[in-house]
Formats: C-alpha cells, sequence, structure tokens
C-alpha cells in the first residue's frame, strides 16, 4: 500500500494488494428518459460565470438544431431558471417529474422548479445536495436530449464529486477567470477530472476584456489574460474567451438569454458537434 493512501481506490489507480472492489455509484436515468451526450460545466469557484456559459451552450446548440436541455445542479445557487426567465414550478404524474421548457424549446429542471418561492434559501446537507442532483437525474423525464448540459456546484466539493461518479459525463467544460487562471484553482478543478478519467472538452475564459463602446479600445480588466499558458500547461483546447458585457448580463436579469445575440461559443459548438457525431446512437441512457 502507497504510503499516501487515502482509503478510497475508486479514486486511486495504484494495482496494490490492498485494493478493494470498486464501488458503483452511478445513478440509473429515468427508463422514459433519452440522453445522447452529456457535458458538465465546472469552474474552481463561484460567481465566475459557470451559469452563463451553461446557458449559452445550450442556447448555441438548440439555435443549431439540437434537442437541449440544463440540469442545474448548483442546488444552493440556481441561476438557471433566472436566465431564461422561468417562474413555472416543475409538475409530475405517477411516472416522474417533467422538466420546464424554455421558450425556444430548452428543457430545464432546478431547484428553483421545486421551492415555493424562488427566494426561498436552501439549508441542506451535503448528502441531501448530492440526493436532489440524483434525482434529477433519475426521477425527471428527459425526452431525446441530445445535449444536456450540467451547470455544477462551483468548488471540488462532496456535490460536484456525487455528480462526476453518478451521471455518465461524456465530458466536462472548465469556466474560468482571468484571476482564477493565475491560481491553482482551475488545476483543480482540472485535476478533479482526470482522477475520475473524465474527458476535459475545453477551458473557456469569462470576463475576459471589456471592449469600449466609445473608443474601442480593450481593457483587460481582470487582469491580463493567461488562458492560453494555463491551456498548454494541461494540454486542453480554448473553446471561447468571453467579453465583459453589460448586454449579458442585461439578458441574463430579464430573463431573456435566449435572445442574446451573438455567436460567442460557436468555437465550442463545433467541438460539441464533433463529440456527438456519429456516436449519438450510441446513448449514454440506459
Ligand atoms: N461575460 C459577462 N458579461 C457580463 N456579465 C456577466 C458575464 N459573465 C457573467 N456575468 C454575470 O455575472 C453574474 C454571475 O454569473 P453566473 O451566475 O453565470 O456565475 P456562476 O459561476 O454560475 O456563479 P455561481 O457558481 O455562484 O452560481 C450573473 O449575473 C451574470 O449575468
Amino acid at each position: 500500500m502507497s504510503e499516501n493512501c487515502s482509503q478510497n481506490c475508486n479514486s486511486c489507480s495504484e494495482q496494490c494488494s490492498e485494493r478493494k472492489e470498486e464501488t458503483d455509484f452511478s445513478e440509473k436515468l429515468h427508463e422514459m428518459s433519452n440522453v445522447k451526450k452529456v457535458i458538465g460545466i465546472v469552474s474552481g469557484k463561484g460567481g465566475v460565470g459557470k451559469s452563463l456559459v451553461t446557458s449559452l451552450l445550450a442556447v448555441t446548440m438548440n439555435r443549431k438544431g439540437y434537442h437541449t436541455a440544463i440540469l442545474d445542479a448548483d442546488i444552493t445557487g440556481p441561476s438557471i431558471p433566472k436566465a431564461f426567465g422561468i417562474t413555472e414550478k416543475a409538475a409530475g404524474d405517477e411516472f416522474g417529474l417533467f422538466p420546464a421548457t424554455s421558450k425556444t424549446g430548452i428543457e430545464i429542471m432546478s431547484t428553483n422548479l421545486l421551492l415555493p418561492r424562488e427566494s426561498d434559501a436552501v439549508i441542506w446537507r451535503g448528502p441531501i445536495l448530492g440526493g436532489v442532483v440524483k434525482q434529477f437525474w433519475s426521477d425527471v423525464i428527459w425526452t431525446d436530449i441530445d445535449f444536456m448540459f450540467i451547470d455544477m456546484p462551483p468548488g471540488t466539493g462532496d456535490v460536484p464529486l456525487t455528480v462526476f461518479q453518478s451521471i455518465p459525463l461524456d465530458g466536462i467544460i472548465v469556466v474560468a477567470s482571468p484571476q482564477e487562471l493565475v491560481s491553482m484553482i482551475v488545476t483543480k478543478a482540472v485535476n478533479m477530472a482526470k482522477t475520475m478519467n473524465i474527458p476535459i472538452i475545453g477551458l473557456v475564459e469569462n470576463l475576459a476584456y471589456f471592449k469600449c463602446p466609445d473608443c474601442g479600445n480593450t481593457y483587460q480588466i481582470f487582469g491580463e489574460s493567461s488562458i492560453d499558458r494555463v491551456a498548454a500547461q494541461e494540454q486542453l483546447p480554448v473553446l471561447a474567451k468571453l467579453p465583459i458585457d453589460p448586454q449579458i448580463a442585461g439578458a441574463c436579469d430579464k430573463g431573456m438569454i435566449e435572445f442574446y445575440e451573438g455567436s460567442l461559443l460557436d468555437n465550442a459548438a463545433k467541438i460539441l458537434e464533433r463529440l456527438g457525431g456519429n456516436e449519438n446512437e450510441n446513448s449514454s441512457s440506459e
């Protein structure tokens, strides 16, 4: 046994004599659901635009004609329904729960659809939070989804770990601000995915720059970009560098993110289409 043994064989690749049979934490998709590709959107810390990138990816793929869904796994800080202007509550029947459908047809499930009031705080402990995410996978009826995007809770704690172990992710996209990129936070998120053997599709830098509408000059408000260096170091593609754009913030605040005009994530969409490719028939559903 290694002297650094963490007693967790699932996150260790050592073939030592003490190795125990691996536990299968995977959760079964609802039998009436069909989800082809599942992409997790992660960030090292909160507030860097993970929900925004999740929303824009779903919108971009939806515009390209794919049936898309968002599973909002950010249980304690759900911001997806607000960005899409969804105020209705989730409905269900004896078979399961139904996601809400956005104005342009994106299917969404979030704790905000279950709480009596949007402003209610979610005061649940880790295992309950993880349980809710699993139920969003196993108890919700997701009909013919080409791409599901999971807005992960920030960081590398208990709930992201539960998602990594219980939902069959086809890949993750890491979102970071320029400030995070100079710290170890991104590397930690990348390393967590690597440890769990989850493919990393690429990096998105949010809040990368601001283009002044008056003079046209570009300012790197949160510091000089280091995404190219970090991407080279981790051998990952850069999917996008997103500007600070008041129209984005306005669209989120007004629940109109679907109508934000822009093609900021077209490069990411091309990579996702390739990921879908002919493998689309190999559903990740059960
Ligand atoms: N590029 C941007 N330009 C303008 N506003 C932005 C941009 N990115 C994010 N915002 C705004 O910043 C706020 C936080 O973004 P978002 O909710 O996507 O972050 P997050 O990483 O998901 O945070 P948390 O993990 O805490 O939920 C939102 O109000 C969003 O509209």
